[in-house]
């Protein structure tokens, strides 16, 4: 680690000294402080005032010390940018007026230019002055969780209609992802050219597939989503839930760092993406509710694990649910801080792939 770059983004780079840690949502519905300032004003209508937007990515920041900012937002800003009509209903998630499932609405997905979301490198901008030292994660959805919300028209449990049009009209769907992935490289690109040193493509929902769907139909739309951001050289994470047999192939799509939920000890996803690799995780967010003692050696145990691989950026599995005690939240930041380097120093060194 140079004496001028972060503990996270050496992490990123497997040449980290101690264990930095940030919170998938980690800005939102459990500070209280975020309630205050978005009174009123609707998730869609705060993402797109860089004063807001600002603030919300700054309060985690100032509460928790937490080694990483992550870019106040959501996964479908970019398409209400370009004009799809959706809303972000409380307790819901994303709903779609008019769902896409033809060649014909193919058509409402027209290109992002950086014009369309200008409040974003505004906001991007100002937040990287104010936040000094701390990086700030960008992010995007990747094309196959964007595609579920349009073709679903809304959360789902099974992605039964996502799936039928991607085994049965796989051109229909080739052009649909290309399309998306197109769209979140445009808007990653606009986040690290205003100033994000680093990103997340957020894949929430390809954990359904099995792994040979996936590599199949979905690996290529995500690599593309890297590939056009070649030129950067910003770490980039790749996420995902319930992706245990995708590990692998999440890694090869274009990743410095992968992102894994709390469903496979470290060590052994480290084993499964391979040595080039770093992690990001995997406390299970349901035991922030388990009484501290029980928690904390949690917390300790995932440290543990993540000291096989040759990096690890301490995170929860997935986002932290709204229920969540900031307290609770604050006393884990502190407790990776004053242990972490210890434990990663003496758990048993990266092993490799063997
Ligand atoms: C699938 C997904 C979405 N959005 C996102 C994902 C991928 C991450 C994941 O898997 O959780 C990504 C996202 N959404 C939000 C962020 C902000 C940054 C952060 O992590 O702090 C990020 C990174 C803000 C938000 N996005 C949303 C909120 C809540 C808005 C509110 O009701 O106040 C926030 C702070 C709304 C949202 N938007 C979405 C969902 C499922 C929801 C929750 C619906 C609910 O339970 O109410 C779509």
């Amino acid at each position: 680690m140079s004496p001028t770059e972060s503990e996270f983004l050496a992490a990123c780079r497997r040449r980290q000294t101690g264990v930095p840690v940030w919170f998938m949502r980690q800005a939102g519905r459990s500070l209280p402080e975020y309630h205050q300032v978005r009174a009123g004003i609707g998730m869609l209508e705060s993402c797109a005032r860089p004063d807001l937007v600002t603030e919300i990515t700054l309060q985690p920041v100032r509460r928790y010390g937490v080694d990483a900012a992550i870019y106040y937002s959501d996964i479908m800003v970019p398409l209400k940018a370009i004009g799809i009509d959706l809303e972000i209903v409380s307790g819901t998630g994303p709903v779609i007026a008019e769902p896409i499932r033809s060649r014909a609405d193919l058509d409402r997905l027209r290109p992002l230019e950086p014009a369309d979301v200008s409040y974003v490198s505004e906001a991007v901008t100002q937040l990287v002055r104010e936040l000094g030292r701390t990086p700030l994660i960008g992010f995007a959805g990747a094309p196959f969780t964007l595609a579920s919300y349009l073709i679903e028209g809304g959360p789902s449990k099974d992605y039964a209609k996502t799936k039928a049009l991607m085994v049965s009209e796989p051109a229909l769907w080739d052009v649909l992802c290309t399309r998306l992935a197109d769209l979140s490289a445009m808007f990653l690109r606009v986040q690290i050219e205003a100033g994000a040193s680093a990103i997340q493509l957020f894949d929430s929902w390809a954990g359904s597939l099995s792994a040979a769907d996936y590599e199949r139909s979905v690996l290529p739309h995500s690599a593309r989503v890297f590939t056009q951001l070649a030129e950067f050289d910003v770490p980039r994470i790749h996420f995902g839930v319930g992706t245990g047999e995708l590990l692998r192939l999440f890694g090869e799509a274009g990743a410095d760092v992968v992102g894994v939920d709390w469903r496979v000890p470290l060590a052994e996803a480290s084993r499964r993406i391979g040595p080039d690799y770093a992690v990001q995780g995997n406390l299970d967010p349901a035991l922030l509710s388990a009484p501290w003692p029980v928690l904390a050696d949690r917390v300790r145990a995932v440290i543990t694990s993540g000291a096989a691989a040759p990096g690890h950026i301490f995170n929860l599995g997935h986002g932290v649910p709204p229920t969540a005690d900031p307290a609770v939240l604050g006393r884990i930041v502190d407790l990776v801080h004053a242990e972490g380097p210890a434990l990663r120093a003496t758990a048993p060194a990266f092993a490799g792939t063997n």
